[in-house]
């Protein structure tokens, strides 16, 4: 064991978990991930110990605190295809937020009382405004959303009554790769943006699907904040210093403060692949906002938070790296 805490990461197998983990190791903290592997991918957890594990169950969560001398937690597991969580909200709020309950229950019952949370810009539903601060109306329109917001609110409960210490990081749009292209963006199935591109530019028999042409920006297509993972771990390991430190915590959007449109996606990827890109212009996804980009403002100034990976070029070469390697 190294010399610094000890931290769980809970969904440390998955795609931004898995980054965290590989940035707590280089910074001297010992890791033990707790995955259900439902998503997750066992190569994933490659830093610390690995428990194969599920929130679900409270005997084990006990387990892991008594066996490991955890100093605070990162939680990452999650269902998070919007989608799905508008035709089947049980497993959503079961898994997000009923399972969630678990775990700051096993946290409690163990005196650790720290915890960084991986919450969503989709607790804001439609913006009103643009870049989205973190004190807007927060007005989720899926079961999704819904669910981060009510374990946003149940942590504010913890803090209120039990002192608990909770940093919640509402992400916009992960993207990117680790440099080194040790882990990368996996999900099966994937539906973001960004991976499906460089699949089109892989696989040229699958065209990228544009969903909507007509919406109301400058070409047409919707506009998000696309947010570099390893940036997104190095908040975390803010975060995590700040609570070590004796900090109560907050809220935090993580994102660009950029946006780009689908056919900027599309081009740049283009560029920077030098590939062609079959290109399929359909019906509008719905429940799709327009246009959603974060202000950052408030993790820079308390944290200094400076992100590494802004350009759109350079978020896109990493991810590139990453799928087409050998
Ligand atoms: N990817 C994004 O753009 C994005 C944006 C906003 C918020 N988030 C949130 O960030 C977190 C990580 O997202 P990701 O893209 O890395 O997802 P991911 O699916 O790659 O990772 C989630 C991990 O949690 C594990 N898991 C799920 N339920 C579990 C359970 N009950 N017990 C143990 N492990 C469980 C999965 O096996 C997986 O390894 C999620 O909470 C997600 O809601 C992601
Ligand atoms: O094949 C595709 C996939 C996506 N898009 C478009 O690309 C943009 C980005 O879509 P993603 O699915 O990549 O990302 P979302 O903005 O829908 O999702 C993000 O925000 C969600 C909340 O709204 C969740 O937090 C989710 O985890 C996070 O990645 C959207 O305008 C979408 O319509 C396409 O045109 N074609």
């Amino acid at each position: 064991m190294g010399s610094k805490a000890c931290v769980l990461v809970v969904g440390g197998a998955g795609y931004i978990g898995s980054h965290a983990c590989k940035e707590l190791h280089r910074r001297g903290y010992d890791v033990v991930v707790l995955d259900n592997l439902v998503y997750g991918h066992r190569e994933f957890a490659k830093w610390g110990e690995f428990v194969l594990g599920d929130i679900a169950d409270p005997l084990q969560l006990k387990l892991v605190f008594k066996t490991y001398p955890i100093k605070a937690v990162m939680h990452f597991a999650a269902f998070a295809y919007v989608g799905e969580s508008v035709t089947d909200p049980q497993k959503y709020y079961l898994n997000n937020v009923a399972y969630t309950l678990n775990l700051l229950q096993a946290m409690r019952g163990a005196g650790v009382d720290k915890l960084i949370f991986s919450s969503t810009c989709a607790t804001y539903g439609n913006p009103q405004v643009i870049p989205i601060p973190e004190d807007h109306p927060q007005a989720p329109i899926n079961p999704y959303g819904r669910g981060k917001l009510m374990v946003e609110n149940i942590m504010a409960d913890y803090a209120q009554a039990y002192g608990f210490k909770y940093v919640s990081l509402r992400y916009f749009n992960a993207a990117g790769a680790d440099p080194e292209a040790e882990v990368g963006e996996w999900h099966d199935p994937e539906t973001h943006l960004i991976p499906l591109v460089l699949r089109a530019a892989l696989e040229p028999d699958k065209p990228i699907k544009i969903f909507g042409t007509d919406y109301d920006t400058p070409d047409g297509t919707c506009i998000r904040d696309y947010i570099h993972v390893t940036d997104l771990a190095d908040a975390h390991i803010l975060a995590l210093e700040y609570l070590l430190a004796g900090e109560k915590g907050g809220v935090f959007n993580l994102g660009n403060g950029q946006g780009y449109s689908v056919r900027e996606i599309i081009e740049t990827t283009r560029q920077v692949t030098g590939r062609a890109i079959p290109v399929i212009e359909d019906k509008r996804r719905p429940g799709d906002p327009a246009r959603l980009v974060g202000s950052s403002a408030r993790i820079k100034s308390e944290f200094g938070w400076k992100p590494q990976n802004i350009e759109i070029e350079r978020i896109l070469s990493t991810a590139w790296k990453w799928h087409s390697r050998a």
